[in-house]
């Protein structure tokens, strides 16, 4: 028997990406299909990528009661909205996974200074987990709410949280430059994210402080003990998806990094170390839930560490459906690509 699942906000771009990964699992299958502007069409009007009978499921509205049976729930809607959706849930007694930021802070300030909105259901704090798989999974498989990690956190902290835990980097601002394809900003409307605005062109945003640097600061600390600075720097490009992250860094004993990194991930499924001085590229991780990283030594004191992944996948329902995996205690790798759509 199939454990059925809703998505609310199927109709964007990681919503998709959940109908497609949970259509395609072994264990769940999809129940209940939700939208907001587009609530009242048929999933396929809206969405050209579905096909079979997906397609012709009705979209509710991201409000409207879910059917009794569901067990678990994937909120893949804009901050703030998503929290009133995830409270309900929970109220209900189903399981979620939230994609967005909404449960990713440990306290309502956190949350205020970087989205500079009142959290409005700061009682669910307590309870909720973030989801960084590799480095939470015994507390995701005992949770009933996980804050799925932001597709930039997630690409920084999956490389700096060995290192730190090492004690190995030197006490001083990390340099996080980051690059992501343009469905990273979601699928409404906006002028900064029409094609003449984004094609031959690349540009940083989010100065001087992007929310995520709040999330990597916390979380890195949250997985090391250890504080942490970041300077952030994201910028668009005119690609559909996938995210690069350069970490400038430096410490002692380089050489021993890529072990230490090693160590940390040999046995993992979706984190994939290359060989010293071979660099990851977006396309190698496109269409897949794995984040591959690079590391380059500059001297003893000094290292430059490359890391990809698929916004879309292990930046967003890829990870969320590693997270559900956990959640039902299910072989965390069911039903996820480890391999790219390449070329
Ligand atoms: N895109 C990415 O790479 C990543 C996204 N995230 C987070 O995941 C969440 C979903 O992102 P993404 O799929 O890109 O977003 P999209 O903008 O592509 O889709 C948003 C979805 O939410 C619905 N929606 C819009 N406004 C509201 C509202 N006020 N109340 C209820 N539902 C609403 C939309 O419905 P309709 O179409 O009917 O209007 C749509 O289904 C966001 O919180 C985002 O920050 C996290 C990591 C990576
Ligand atoms: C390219 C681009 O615009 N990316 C988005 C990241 C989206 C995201 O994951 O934001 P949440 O933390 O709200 O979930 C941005 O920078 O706002």
């Amino acid at each position: 028997m199939k454990i059925p699942v809703a998505i609310l906000g199927a109709t964007g771009y990681t919503g998709a990406e959940l109908i497609r990964l949970i259509d395609g699992h072994p264990r769940f299958r999809i129940a209940h299909l939700a939208a907001h502007s587009q609530a009242g069409k048929r999933a396929g009007s809206v969405l050209p990528g579905c096909g079979g009978h997906i397609a012709d499921i009705m979209l509710a509205a991201a409000d409207a009661p879910l059917p009794d049976d569901v067990e678990l729930v994937f909120t893949a809607l804009p901050h703030a909205a998503a929290a009133a959706s995830v409270a309900a849930c929970i109220r209900q007694g189903r399981k979620v996974v939230d994609l967005s930021a909404d449960f990713r802070h440990q306290t309502a300030a956190v949350y205020q200074q970087a989205y500079g909105i009142e959290h409005p259901h700061p009682e669910l704090f307590e309870q909720a987990v973030y989801g960084l798989c590799e480095h939470a999974r015994e507390r995701v498989a005992g949770a009933s709410l996980v804050a799925n990690p932001g597709c930039y956190p997630t690409s920084t902290l999956l490389p700096l949280i060995p290192l730190l835990k090492a004690g190995v980097l030197a006490d001083a601002a990390i340099i996080v430059d980051s690059k992501s394809g343009t469905s990273g900003a979601g699928r409404s409307a906006k002028t900064d994210l029409l094609y003449c605005e984004i094609n031959e062109s690349v540009k940083a945003y989010g100065l001087p402080r992007h929310r995520h640097a709040w999330e990597m600061e916390e979380w890195a600390e949250g997985f090391s003990g250890k504080q942490v600075r970041v300077r952030f720097v994201p910028h668009i490009l005119p690609m559909n998806r996938g995210m690069l992250t350069t970490l400038h860094l430096s410490g002692q004993d380089t050489g021993n990094w890529h072990a230490l990194l090693a160590a940390a991930y040999q046995h993992e499924p979706f984190v994939r170390l290359l060989p010293v001085g071979e660099l990851p590229s977006t396309a190698g991780v496109s269409g897949s839930n794995r984040c591959d990283i690079g590391i380059s030594l500059l001297s003893d004191n000094e290292a430059v560490i490359v890391s990809c992944i698929d916004n879309l996948l292990k930046g967003a329902a890829g990870q969320a459906v590693q997270n559900a995996n956990l959640m039902f205690g299910l072989d965390e790798a069911m039903g996820l690509p480890l391999h790219a759509c390449w070329p």
